[in-house]
Order: structure tokens, then sequence, then C-alpha cells
């Protein structure tokens, strides 16, 4: 039988619940999610394979147009990171969140203008509808915004209807070899996960306490016997924030640590020794210099 295998990029304004998605459709967590928008800042490549079938979905950071500090060289790196994602993609999945229609989908709309890919609308979070009857007049007249693909109505968050979404996906996908094992789900390395996992612990613990400008580098990540050995650094720009990280006599970042440890635990499927060390950093988030040297690629 002929295989076919093609790439779909996950687009959206910040907090659809593009990383829900992703996860959901992948079964196992690759992309990081919490309920601060700007969570997910690198690209992050997800691979599902199905018999023949194998969809390499792109999830993109989410598109900061409106955002009020776009100056800022890591907005400008998260613009163009979504814009690439954009390029050369077999199918397009923009999603927007339930009935709403705000001023930033449109400038994702607006920003799909040239994509001659098919998009499919994916409308998310369905099961926060307070009125269903209002869905279907909507699912009607949303689609004289553009000539969608498919309109699909998803609870990401509990997996409804994300099959049929697959489904249309899958469908548009040409023919092609595989470029991945079967068997692999993501592109990125154990290492960048658990950077990702700490971080996805902060951001959730910390909310609103602590801005965005925060990172997590790996600087050790050694496997001795059947113990992986990871020591994460975690830049901050200021003291006061370095002082809410670590929480009264350290409980907040013991508290961070145990969470990740546990989810990193179950990522590598064994055992982890986690250290997290605490450094100001000041400036990075606006410095181009500074973020390439932390891994951001900036044109
Ligand atoms: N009730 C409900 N909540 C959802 C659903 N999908 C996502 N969420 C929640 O919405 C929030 C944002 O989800 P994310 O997946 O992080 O959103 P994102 O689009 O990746 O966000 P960025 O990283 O900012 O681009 C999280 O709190 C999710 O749990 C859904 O179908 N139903």
């Amino acid at each position: 039988m002929t295989q076919t295998c093609g790439f779909a990029a996950i687009v959206g304004r910040p907090n659809v619940g593009k990383s829900t998605l992703m996860n959901r459709i992948l079964g196992q967590k690759v992309s990081i999610t919490s309920r601060r928008p700007q969570t997910t800042r690198h690209q992050v490549m997800g691979i599902k394979t199905e018999g023949q079938a194998q969809c390499i979905y792109v999830d993109t950071p989410g598109m900061h147009i409106m955002s009020r500090d776009r100056n800022k060289a890591i907005n400008r790196f998260m613009n163009q990171a979504a814009g690439r994602a954009l390029r050369d993609v077999d199918c397009v999945v923009f999603i927007i969140d339930r009935t709403r229609w705000s001023d930033e989908d449109q400038a994702v709309l607006e920003r799909l203008e040239n994509v001659t890919a098919p998009v499919i609308l994916a409308v998310n979070k369905v099961d926060r509808l307070q009125d269903k009857g209002e869905l279907l007049p909507w699912l009607e007249s949303v689609g004289a915004r553009r000539d969608f693909a498919a309109i699909v109505p998803i609870s990401a968050k509990h997996g409804t209807n994300v099959e049929a979404l697959e489904g249309e996906v899958m469908s548009r996908l040409p023919e092609s070899v595989h470029y991945f094992p079967d068997d692999q789900i993501t592109d990125r390395s154990l290492r960048f996960m658990a950077a990702e996992l700490v971080r996805e612990k902060i951001t959730r613990q910390l909310g609103d306490e602590l801005p965005y400008q925060m990172t997590v580098e790996i600087e050790e990540f050694r496997e001795a016997g059947n113990v992986t050995h990871i020591s994460a650094l975690i830049l901050v720009e200021r003291q006061g924030q370095k002082v809410i990280l670590i929480g009264d006599r350290g409980e907040r970042i013991k508290s961070i640590g145990r969470d990740a440890r546990l989810d990193i635990e179950r990522v590598l499927d064994g055992k982890v020794m986690l250290n997290l060390w605490v450094k100001i950093k000041r400036g990075w988030s606006d410095d181009s210099r500074a973020l390439k040297s932390l891994g951001y690629d900036l044109d």
C-alpha cells in the first residue's frame, strides 16, 4: 500500500489550546501547557503514525500580533517562528476558542491569506460552551470568513471529536515515504523535554507572580546506572524574581523540583535526580544575542 506523509501546522492566538491539542493527538506530553498565554516558546514537532499515514504536527508559538511590548526580541522571535511554520506545510489547523472571534484571531486569519495549503478550522473548548445551541449557527457563519477545508468543533482537553479532526488532516497528506521511524513521537531530545517540563512547573506554580522572562537551561544530563542526573539552571531577570522562585525557606523551588521530577521520570521511564539552580541574567529577554546563546534562533 502507498504511504502518505506530510506536515500540519497548528496555529492560533495564545492560549486557545494548541499545545493541549498536540498532546491529545500524540497521547503523550510533548508540548507544555498552562493557563497563562505565551507558554509555548519553541517549535516542537509531534509525529503521529497510523498505518500507512504519518503526520508531523508543528506546534507554533502563539502569534503575538497584539502584544504591547512587540519590539522585544523574544516577541520578534516568536512571530518569526510562527511564520516559518506556515511555509511548506501540507495542511494548517487554525484553532479558535469557542464562538469568540477576537482581533487576534482576525490577525491570525490575515496571516494565512497567502497560504495555499488547506486550512481546517478547529473550534476548541466546546465543553465550556454555556449555550450549546449557539454552536451550529456559529459554525455556519464563521465559514464566511474564509473558504475553510473543514470546520470541526472539538474539545482538546477532553478529546471530543479530536479523531474526526485528525481524519481531516490525514486525508490531506501527500503520498510520500515516512520521514521518521513509525514509533518516534517528537523531534525533540529528552534533554529539551526535561527543560520544558521544569519551565511548565514554574509557570503553573507561580502564575502571574513571575513574568514570562524566565528560561531554563539544562547544564547536566547524565545517566549513571539506572538513574538520570539532571541539573537545570533557571535564568531570571531580577533579584525579586529569584526570591519568589526560591520561596520561603526554599519551599517553592523544592515543590517545583518535585513536580518536575515526577513528570520527567514518566517521560524517561526511569529514576531521576533533579537539581535546580536559580541565577539572575539581566535583560536577556530583550537581547537578541543572549537569546541566540540560549538556543533561540533569530533570523
Ligand atoms: N475547558 C477546556 N480547556 C482547554 C481546552 N483546550 C485547552 N484548554 C486549556 O486552555 C489553556 C491553554 O492551553 P494551551 O494548550 O497551553 O494553549 P496554547 O494555545 O498552546 O497557548 P500558547 O502556549 O500561549 O500559545 C490551558 O489551561 C488548557 O488546559 C478544552 O478543550 N477545554
